[in-house]
């Protein structure tokens, strides 16, 4: 029997450990009853929901089709598998792992060729000259069209798109396909470039066509129950309680006087907040900063007086309405 809720993971590889790892740091714990090759598991402490583990090509399918209330899945495979993504699934959070970018890429040897106009030229070329379109090998099909087919801006200073080509579908080793003869260049995804460079492939200047990473994200369409919403709540909120803890540091300090000032002044310069408030006289003063405008805090704090300043890192920060619940429930249907 299936629970209100379906969490859709990874099934293996790089994204299930860190996907794991994620939602552990959370304290949302994986539980797989019958063992690694049980493709169905659960969440310790929250029976309302059922973890399939699945391919992420799959998971942004689930999410696309209703199958999976909330998944684990990069981006490129949201871009590229739905085409109507933005009614059909929202993109909570991106999670830090699965980086990859999803590019244009030409053999090393073809010293003349950088930059997508000048890909253009080729393939105007290989029409003229041989009758032929140029190959394209990839799996992102639908990127690649939508990237291909953009046109210069009116002022000249956008990219050039492709026109003659033709795709040459591959499930797999697509960077061996030039040297295969397969095709003339390839789209696929790069992250150290290792791949690439073994195949004397190189990236045209721009030939970005998206930074991926891997997301936690919702499908739309699944049947979001009162039990559905109530599990995503409760998973949401412990996560957007782990990324805030994460994002910020918790800085303490003491101030004989003027700590209304400070607090306006560290408020407005380093996004700095007081998460409980002016301190009562005598006491510290508590605030939660960003943690890259960790140390110009503090030397602002030192310049208007403080005393001895503490640093700490939290486990978790949980506040009030969480940007990242809002997210999702302002994406659904209102309540059933
Ligand atoms: N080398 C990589 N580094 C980081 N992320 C990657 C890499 N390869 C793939 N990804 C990302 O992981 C997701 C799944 O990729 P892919 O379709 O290759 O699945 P897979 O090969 O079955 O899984 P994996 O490669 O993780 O074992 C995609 O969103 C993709 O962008
Ligand atoms: O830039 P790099 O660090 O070299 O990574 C890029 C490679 O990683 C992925 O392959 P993966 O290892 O996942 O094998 P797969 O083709 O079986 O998915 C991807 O398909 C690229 O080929
Ligand atoms: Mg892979």
């Amino acid at each position: 029997m299936t629970r209100p809720l379906i969490l859709a993971v990874p099934s293996k590889g790089r994204l299930q450990e860190n996907a794991q790892a994620f939602f552990a740091r959370a304290g949302l714990h994986f539980t797989r009853p019958n063992g690694a090759r049980d493709y169905r598991g659960g969440i310790a402490d929250l029976p309302e929901v059922e973890i399939a583990y699945l391919s992420a090509s799959d998971i942004a399918n689930q999410l696309a089709s209703g199958g999976a209330h909330l998944g684990v899945t990069g981006e490129d495979l949201i871009r590229e598998q739905i085409p109507d993504a933005a009614t059909r699934v929202k993109l909570l959070q991106p999670l830090g792992f699965g980086h990859a970018d999803v590019v244009v890429a030409a053999p090393k040897a073809w010293i003349d060729v950088n930059t997508m106009a000048d890909l253009d030229d080729v393939a105007a070329d290989l029409q003229r000259r041989h009758g032929r379109r140029l190959r394209v090998a990839t799996k992102y099909v639908n990127l690649t069209h939508s990237f291909f087919a953009w046109k210069d801006r009116a002022d000249g200073r956008g990219r050039a798109g492709v026109s003659n080509y033709r795709i040459v579908e591959s499930l797999g080793a697509t960077e061996g396909a030039p040297a295969a003869g397969a095709a003339d260049v390839i789209v696929d995804i790069t992250s150290t470039g290792a791949t690439l460079s073994a195949n004397a492939l190189k990236i045209l200047s721009d030939g970005v066509i998206l930074r991926s990473q891997a997301h936690l994200v919702a499908g739309l369409s699944a049947d979001w129950s009162d039990a559905a919403r109530t599990a995503a709540r409760v998973i949401l909120t412990r996560i957007a309680a782990e990324v805030r803890a994460r994002e910020i540091r918790e800085v303490r300090a003491r101030f004989d006087a003027g700590v209304e000032r400070v607090l306006v002044d560290v408020a407005a310069r380093f996004d700095a907040r007081a998460p409980f408030g002016p301190p009562a006289p005598g006491t510290p003063l508590t605030l939660h900063a960003p943690k890259k405008a960790l140390f110009p805090l503090i030397d602002a704090l030192t310049a208007a007086g403080a005393g001895t300043i503490t640093v700490a890192t939290l486990e978790d920060v949980f506040e009030p309405n969480p940007p990242l619940v809002a997210a999702l429930f302002d994406a659904l249907p209102r309540g059933n």
